[in-house]
């Protein structure tokens, strides 16, 4: 994904998953990401240089630094840091999850909502933790698929529960704004693991997050 001068020498800058590791507040970086930007509103034809326009390549610069912070961040740890044996064996759901992410292909944004489900095997995670780490993946670019199926596997990996179902309900801007122009079509996906293959298991997990609260 990134440029490596060096091709002897895979992954010398590789930080967590295998991506560069960079300085996301480094002045310099900020900088040169602003000039960036400074040329890409030249190219559509603004004048960069306007008044209203002046911070804009800086402002852009840090926007997008924000939006691929999950970059930075390792699920694991962040799951590790909260874990509690516990003997409670039901199903633990977390539905309505804000999702913000962008799509890899036009780098435009895709949000909506997750819910993630598992089933304890001796420990229970921090309830808050399911949100970060599904902000971990969201937050870089993405296609809703493999979003989906990287929060599945973290937390089967890192908490070996008895299993983990993950559906994710999302409207991509790349869909309506511009290409296809489709407004009102929503993208689900869903990962399951262990348990959740089984019809019961699933049925009761999908019936949970198709509940309104009162
Ligand atoms: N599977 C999948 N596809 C996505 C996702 N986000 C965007 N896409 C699609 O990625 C595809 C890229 O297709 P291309 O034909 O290379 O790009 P394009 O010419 O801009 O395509 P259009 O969007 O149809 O105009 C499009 O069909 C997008 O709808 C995603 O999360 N998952
Ligand atoms: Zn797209």
């Amino acid at each position: 994904m990134f440029d490596d001068d060096d091709d002897n020498l895979p992954n010398r800058d590789a930080g967590i998953d295998g991506y560069k590791k960079i300085d996301r507040y480094n002045p310099e970086l900020i900088e040169n990401l602003s000039a960036s930007y400074h040329n890409v509103l030249t190219q559509i034809g603004e004048d960069p240089n306007r008044e209203g326009l002046l911070k804009t390549p800086e402002r852009v610069a840090k926007a997008m630094l924000f939006l691929t912070h999950g970059y930075d961040l390792n699920a694991e740890e962040i799951l590790k840091s909260a874990m509690f044996k516990e003997e409670y064996s039901q199903m633990v759901v977390v539905k309505d999850i804000e999702v913000y992410s962008m799509c890899e292909h036009h780098m435009l944004p895709f949000f909506g909502k997750a819910h993630v489900a598992y089933i304890p095997n001796g420990h229970v995670v921090g309830l808050s933790k399911i949100p970060r780490i599904v902000d971990v993946f969201a937050r870089r670019l993405q296609v809703q698929e493999r979003l989906t199926n990287e929060i599945r596997d973290c937390i089967q990996q890192t908490l070996n529960p008895l299993g983990v179902g993950v559906v994710i309900e999302c409207r991509h801007l790349c869909m309506s704004m511009r290409g296809v122009q489709k407004q009102n079509s929503v993208t689900t996906t869903s990962a399951f693991s262990g348990e959740f293959y089984k019809d019961k298991t699933r049925t009761e997990f999908l019936d949970l997050i198709a509940s309104k609260l009162s």
